[in-house]
């Protein structure tokens, strides 16, 4: 990440009325990277899209675009983002080109600039024989790529792409992902998702957020490289659950099958214990290793055991 992120934003806060829908929400995104952010239905990913994209205003925290104050200077710092909102404002009656050149306009490119603009942004977004069509004809892949075109066609150096690939077949969300890879080379890019394998395949950071407020966030690098606190073992003449457990450190054992448990273990204990008990009581140890954490196991560690906690009497 380069020293001075393209959006740096801190504090974010959204009130509706009484309802808390964020709060407390910082985050930093530089040129050459997709950031997701991530949550459950209801987590606040849409209220923090609009927030970051200019459309609707913070009940507290500041947002820097480009070293631009977007509370500030509101114009001047929406010249460096492009918005694909959750449901996009497409005109069904406009074909593409009509529908970009508006778009183009709308951010305040010259006439003299939309040739070339439409050129580019059709050209990135795989539109190039597309742009006498009629919106209101195209598959919803194709759409799709309209409304990104649209974010990208004055060049921001941010695109925020909301939720880029609901409502998509599996080749479109293939190809929708393919393109926000690409977009990387260019721009800092935001998504929201509630798609884990979405973030998996084109971020390169996630930031997680659940009712309102950041539980986990670090690059899909780092992740990989943690471990969490568990072991697969298998042996060739497997204990029962009982003897694992009864091992000093060790909280609980599930079978796998085939003589493969996973060992849940406290952050004492080192593998090296369960092979020295192996091999004093002849279990004849096949495999032992700690387990990677996945991005699917914090999602579950920081969502759903923070939900079940408060619903816990
Ligand atoms: N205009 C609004 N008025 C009142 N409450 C709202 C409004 N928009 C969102 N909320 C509430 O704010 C919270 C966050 O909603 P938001 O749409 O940002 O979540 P989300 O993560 O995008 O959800 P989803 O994945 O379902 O789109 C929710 O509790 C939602 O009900």
């Amino acid at each position: 990440m380069s020293a001075t992120p393209l959006l740096h934003a801190q504090g974010l806060a959204r009130y509706y009325g009484k309802h808390r829908a964020i709060e407390g929400i910082s985050l930093d995104v530089s040129a050459g990277e997709v950031l997701g952010l991530l949550g459950p239905n209801g987590a606040g990913k849409s209220t923090t899209m609009g927030l970051l994209s200019g459309c609707l205003a913070p009940s507290a925290g500041q947002i820097v675009i480009d070293g631009v104050d977007l509370l500030e200077r509101p114009k001047r710092a929406k010249r460096h983002i492009g918005y694909l909102p959750e449901h996009p404002p497409l005109y069904d009656d406009l074909c593409v080109d009509e529908y970009l050149r508006y778009a183009a306009r709308l951010h305040g490119m010259r006439r003299a600039q939309l040739p070339a603009a439409l050129q580019r942004a059709k050209q990135r977004t795989g539109l190039d024989a597309a742009g006498r069509a009629l919106i209101g004809t195209l598959s919803k892949g194709f759409r799709q790529r309209v409304g990104i075109a649209q974010a990208l066609i004055h060049q921001p150096g941010l695109i925020i792409l909301d939720e880029p690939t609901v409502g998509l077949d599996p080749l479109q969300i293939r190809e929708i992902r393919e393109l926000i890879g690409e977009l990387r080379a260019a721009h800092a890019v935001i998504l929201s998702t509630h798609i884990l394998a979405e973030v998996q395949a084109v971020c390169d950071r996630v930031h997680i957020i659940n009712r309102g407020r950041t539980v986990f966030a670090d690059t899909l690098a780092n992740l990989a490289g943690h471990t969490a606190s568990s072991l697969i073992v298998a042996f060739g003449a497997p204990p029962d659950v009982a003897e694992l457990t009864a091992i000093a450190g060790i909280q609980a054992a599930h079978v796998l099958g085939g003589g493969r448990f996973r060992l849940e273990h406290d952050s004492a204990t080192s593998p090296g214990s369960v092979a020295q008990t192996a091999c004093d009581r002849g279990w004849q140890l096949r495999e032992l290793r700690a387990e990677r954490q996945s991005l699917e196991q914090v999602f579950m560690r920081a969502v759903y055991a923070e939900t079940h906690e408060d619903r816990t009497p």
